[in-house]
Order: C-alpha cells, then structure tokens, then sequence
C-alpha cells in the first residue's frame, strides 16, 4: 500500500527553484530518506507534504489525502517533527505531551510515549532545562503523540553526541516496528544508511536517484576491486578470462583484481577451481557517502534525471 506519493512537485521562492519536478512513492511501514546537499530542497518537499507550503504545481497524496484540501484530516495522520522546534521555556516534559496530545482525537497514550522515548525520569524538567538530546527526543515524542499512521523527522540527530544518535537510531527502529510510515530527511550517510529502506537522493531541487540503500552505492559505481594474496603461483589466466574481470595486477603475490557484476564471488570461484588457497581476500568497500558524491556529481553534470533514477 502507498502511504505517500510526491508527482511532479515545483516550488519557487521568487525567481528561485527551490523543487524542480520531484517525484517519488513511500510504501506503507517503510523507512524513507531523503538526503541531499544544503540548499537541495529536501524541507520545501516535506513541508509541501505536510501541508505547510502550498506548491506551485504537482500533486501530493497522503494516504490518500491532499494536504491543502483536507488539511485537517492530514493534520490528524501525520506527525511532524520539523527542524527548529520552539517551545515556550517554562513548560515541562509532561506538559508539553499532554497538551499536544490533546489536539488529536485519536492520540497515542502520551504517557508510555514518554517512556519509550526514556524521558520518565524528565517529565517535570522544564524545557529550557533539558539537554540537547532530551529536546530532541521531546520533539520525537510530539511528533509521535497523535498516534500518526505517517511521520517525518527532519534532521534527526542533528546536535547529538553520538551515543544519543546511536540511541534514537534504536527508538526510531522501535517506531517503526509498530507500522508507522517514516519520511526522514538527514544530511548523515550513516544515519540514512542504517535506518533506510529505501532513499531518494535530491539535489539542486530534482530527485537524482531513488533506491535502496545497498542500490544506490552500486548504481553509483560499477568497478570494485578484490585484494588478496596467495601462497602459491597462480597463473594470471584464472583470473583474466573471468568475464566480470577488467584488469589485474600481481605484486609479489599479492594480487589486486578490478571489474564489475559479483566480483567477489566470480575470484572466489575461480580461486577455489584452481585449488589455490587465498588470504586476506577482501573486496574495496564503497559506502553512501561515496554513492552520494557520485551521484549529485552527476547530476550536476545532466540536467535531465536518467529515467531508471526517477521511482
Ligand atoms: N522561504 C524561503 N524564501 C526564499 N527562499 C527559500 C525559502 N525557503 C527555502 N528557500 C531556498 O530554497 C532552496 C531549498 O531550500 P530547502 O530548505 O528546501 O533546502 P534543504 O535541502 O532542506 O536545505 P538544508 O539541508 O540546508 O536544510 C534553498 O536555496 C533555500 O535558500
């Protein structure tokens, strides 16, 4: 099932495009992140789809809603947790949850709320008292009160030292095992990386790439390289004639294999065919911070999204 579904979104702030032609879908229970450069348009995409900006053209569902026209029932189903959080100073933990919790007609049980987000032992701080990671698992936790079927975080973790990044990570994994549809926006590769099902990558105001996690570091890169060495001679051939090989080099046994498709499997193959014994076989691992470079690289270079990019 679609929770979310963005067609074609432009916005302009005068003569500026913020968002130009963003499309994608979010399936129901998935973690879905957008990551992108400073100035991409990540926050007018999710505040369009939260109702708070009124696009210029496109078309947004939310659960089947569109967030201008049925901007109550919108408000009701989805939980916003936006990137600067105000609240007045005075007000405490307890408070706080008890009254936004009031402005739903189905809101979640505030109380067990506060305690899966570890804020129990804060719920008579005052706001203005609390830590950077305590305000920020506030903001979660209203973000989460009205019991919303869609919720979007927006630069999570942002300010976290990293054992509280590495807790909320944990909360939000909680989150979703109860069925909430999650849209996080983060310019942290390793938060997108580990929370993710699946990301869109934005930049310049267009969706560069949309996949899995796993996907967009290869659609990134097609060559990998094996290392390993061997104790006995290997004839160069094993390995040169394997159809995902480009290149190989040996170096006082030590042997560096580049190519494409499953590279590691096809050495792997053809070593133990061979019957030689290889230490230390590793493959170069490339990660989402490289598949970032690479990708909004790109698409600097091409003004038109590929097709396959585009979800
Ligand atoms: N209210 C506004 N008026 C004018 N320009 C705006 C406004 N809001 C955003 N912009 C511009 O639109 C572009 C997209 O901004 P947006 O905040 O959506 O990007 P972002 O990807 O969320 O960036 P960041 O990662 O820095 O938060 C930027 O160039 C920004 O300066």
């Amino acid at each position: 099932m679609t929770a979310l579904e963005v067609r074609n979104l432009h916005k302009r702030y005068g003569p500026h495009v913020a968002v130009d032609d963003v499309s994608f879908t979010v399936e129901a229970g998935e973690i879905f992140g957008i990551i992108g450069p400073n100035g991409a348009g990540k926050t007018t995409t999710v505040e369009s789809i939260a109702g708070l900006r009124t696009p210029d053209s496109g078309s947004i569902s939310v659960l089947g809603l569109d967030p201008i026209k049925d901007r109550a029932e919108v408000r009701e189903r989805l939980g916003v947790q936006l990137q600067e959080s105000s609240f007045p100073d005075a007000i405490t933990v307890a408070e706080a949850l008890e009254l936004y919790s009031s402005f739903y007609r189905n809101p979640a049980d505030w109380r067990e709320l506060m305690e899966l987000l570890g804020l129990t032992e804060r719920r008579n701080t005052r706001y203005k008292a609390l830590s950077g990671g305590q305000k920020q698992r506030l903001s979660i936790a209203l973000a989460l009160v009205g019991n919303p079927s869609v919720a979007i975080l927006d630069e999570l973790t942002t300010g976290l030292d990293p054992q509280a990044r590495r807790d909320t990570w944990s909360l939000i994994e909680r989150v979703r095992g109860t069925g909430v549809t999650i849209l996080l926006v983060t310019h942290f590769m390793d938060e997108a990386e580990r929370l993710s099902d699946r990301i869109a990558v934005i930049d310049g105001g267009r969706v560069a790439a949309v996949d899995t996690p796993a996907g967009l570091i290869a659609q990134s890169t097609a060559v990998q390289q094996v290392r390993f060495r061997v104790s006995r001679p290997l004839d160069e051939s094993v390995l040169t004639e394997l159809p995902d090989v480009t290149e190989v080099e040996n170096t006082d046994g030590r042997w560096l294999v580049t190519g494409g498709g499953p590279l590691l499997t096809s050495v792997a193959g053809a070593l133990a065919r061979a019957q030689v014994v290889a230490e230390d076989l590793r493959i170069d691992q490339r990660n989402l911070d490289d598949a970032f470079v690479a990708l909004t690289a790109r698409a600097a270079e091409s003004p038109e999204p590929s097709e396959s990019s585009i979800d």
